[in-house]
């Protein structure tokens, strides 16, 4: 399992360790000892994926309580996290990962950071692990191509909901 630092503050990248043999493979996708280990002791309590279709992109969304564990576990998935915390060294600041169910990579998004993705494959499942129970009313979302916070998208015109738009 190798864990790194990004661009942001206090969001992390994880990469488990990948098992391959003749049949396919096989990867442990979250273990409360290990994770705790590197330094990642969030106490999740809710599991969460949605599945979406080439050209959809859900969000940016984020409230000031949830941590989230993000992967995907089918296809592949442009992410976007942007800093909204009025006190972090890195406020403002956004950063794009491609993860996909075959770089297996998860990414750790704190609390008050917003996060967004785009499928890039025909079909994706993302997959996100959380430290609080839902609670829409909590949650803030940020316009994808807001100018004011430039953050870049493999689209241009992506399919959003009613709430995105
Ligand atoms: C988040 C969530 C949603 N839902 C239900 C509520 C709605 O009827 C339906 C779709 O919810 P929503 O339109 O908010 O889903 P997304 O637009 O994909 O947003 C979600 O995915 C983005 C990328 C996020 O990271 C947010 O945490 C989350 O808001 O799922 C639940 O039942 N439980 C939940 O925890």
């Amino acid at each position: 399992m190798i864990v790194d630092k990004s661009e942001i503050d206090g969001v992390l990248t994880v990469t488990p360790g990948i098992f391959e043999d003749y049949r396919g493979y096989y990867v442990e996708t979250y273990n409360q000892h290990d994770y705790q280990a590197a330094g990642i002791a969030v106490p999740f309590v809710q599991d969460d994926i949605s599945v979406s279709r080439r050209g959809v992109l859900r969000g940016l969304h984020g409230d000031a309580k949830t941590w989230k564990l993000i992967s995907c576990l089918s296809g592949e998935i442009y992410l976007a996290v942007l800093d909204c915390r009025d006190c972090s060294p890195t406020k403002g600041a956004w950063q794009g990962f491609t993860i996909s169910d075959r770089n297996r990579m998860q990414v750790l998004v704190p609390p008050g950071v917003a996060n967004g993705h785009a499928i890039l494959s025909e079909r994706a499942i993302f997959h996100y692990k959380q430290s609080e129970y839902y609670d829409p009313g909590s949650q803030f979302t940020v316009k994808w191509n807001d100018p004011a916070h430039g953050i870049w998208w493999p689209l241009s015109d992506p399919i959003l909901s009613q709430r995105d738009r």
